[in-house]
């Protein structure tokens, strides 16, 4: 499959603090490609590469074949960017912040008229066409920048935590859209800290920290190689927690304990579970999820 884009070997320096760090990744055209990380692990920072709003230190990006560096602008076309801040324009119109944008884009007119009425309807706006942007609630400001992103009809969209501070039924329906899109070829790039959302919308997820990549699977691949399909749970009486060890150990199971909980990673789910049940702990199992895969990898101490 073509590659949307190649980056090679990117680093990101702020003054002595390495955002992104020696970085190579390849994101296929007509994917959903889902960068997930802890605060700080420089998912803006490599989005604000890939945009061109922040020069790199060292390594290449190639878009659709294009150098990055030498070629900004015919790459910029190609986009959609959802950036994490609201940066509409509080003077303008909601109408009137899409056709002004669609002039960066050279689209005449009338044809930006109508594309930015589609773009409004799509995204369930269409009746605030002539409001203010002052007037909008936070959830309808992030759905007008999801409109604002589809005005050039851009086959790459980049998305900065496309649903943060989305109402549910906000949320469900940007996750239709996402998908619309995908369906019809356009490739997506979104970082997220909602692992639902990177687990629904994911064809690929890379899991970043301290400016690396640390693992790269499907959602699914992930948790199968991370932490098993289903997790074993013993949460047990005070005094059996040296049992428990004691067994575990005997099994070579793989284990972590939170807050008086005993995860089991990877064991033989059914056997476990009964075995446990017959010692008399309260044992049950569930499914993997992206969530203790992440966890899995980038710890539970806070990062920042
Ligand atoms: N303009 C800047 N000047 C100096 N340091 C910065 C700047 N922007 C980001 N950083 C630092 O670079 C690192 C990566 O930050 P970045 O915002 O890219 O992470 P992130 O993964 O997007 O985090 P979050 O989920 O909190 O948005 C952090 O240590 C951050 O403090």
């Amino acid at each position: 499959m073509p590659a949307a884009f190649e980056i090679r070997n990117l680093t990101k320096h702020y003054k002595d603090v390495t955002a992104v760090d020696n970085l190579s990744l390849d994101i296929f055209e007509g994917e959903c490609f889902g960068l997930l990380g802890p605060n700080g692990a420089g998912k803006t920072t490599l989005v604000k590469m890939l945009t061109t709003t922040s020069p790199l230190t060292n390594g290449t990006i190639h878009v659709m074949g294009m150098d990055l560096q030498k070629e900004p602008r015919q790459i910029k076309a190609f986009y959609g960017v959802v950036p994490q801040g609201d940066n509409l324009d509080p003077e303008l119109s909601v109408i009137e912040n899409l056709t002004t944008f669609a002039r960066y884009f050279e689209i005449p007119g009338e044809a930006a008229k109508n594309r930015a009425n589609e773009a409004l309807s799509l995204f369930k706006l269409e009746h605030k066409a002539q409001g203010k942007i002052k007037n909008l609630s936070g959830g309808m400001k992030r759905r007008l920048l999801l409109a604002r992103a589809l005005i050039n009809n851009p086959l790459i969209i980049i998305l900065d935590e496309p649903t943060v501070g989305l109402d549910p039924q906000s949320k469900y329906l940007v996750w239709q859209k996402l998908k619309e899109l995908k369906s019809r070829g356009v490739t997506l790039l979104l970082t997220t800290q909602n692992m639902d959302e990177a687990a629904v919308l994911s064809d690929r997820v890379a899991i970043m920290h301290q400016g690396k990549i640390l693992a790269l699977d499907t959602p699914k691949g992930l948790v199968e190689k991370h932490v098993g399909n289903r997790v074993v749970e013993i949460l047990p009486e005070e005094q059996c927690r040296g049992e428990l060890l004691a067994e575990l150990n005997k099994r070579g199971y793989e284990f972590e304990e939170v807050e008086s909980i005993f995860q089991v990673f990877h064991s033989e789910t059914d056997t476990l579970c009964a075995d446990l049940g017959k010692l008399g702990f309260n044992v049950w199992q569930r499914l993997g999820t992206l969530e203790d895969v992440f966890i899995k990898l980038t710890g539970r101490g806070l990062v920042e």
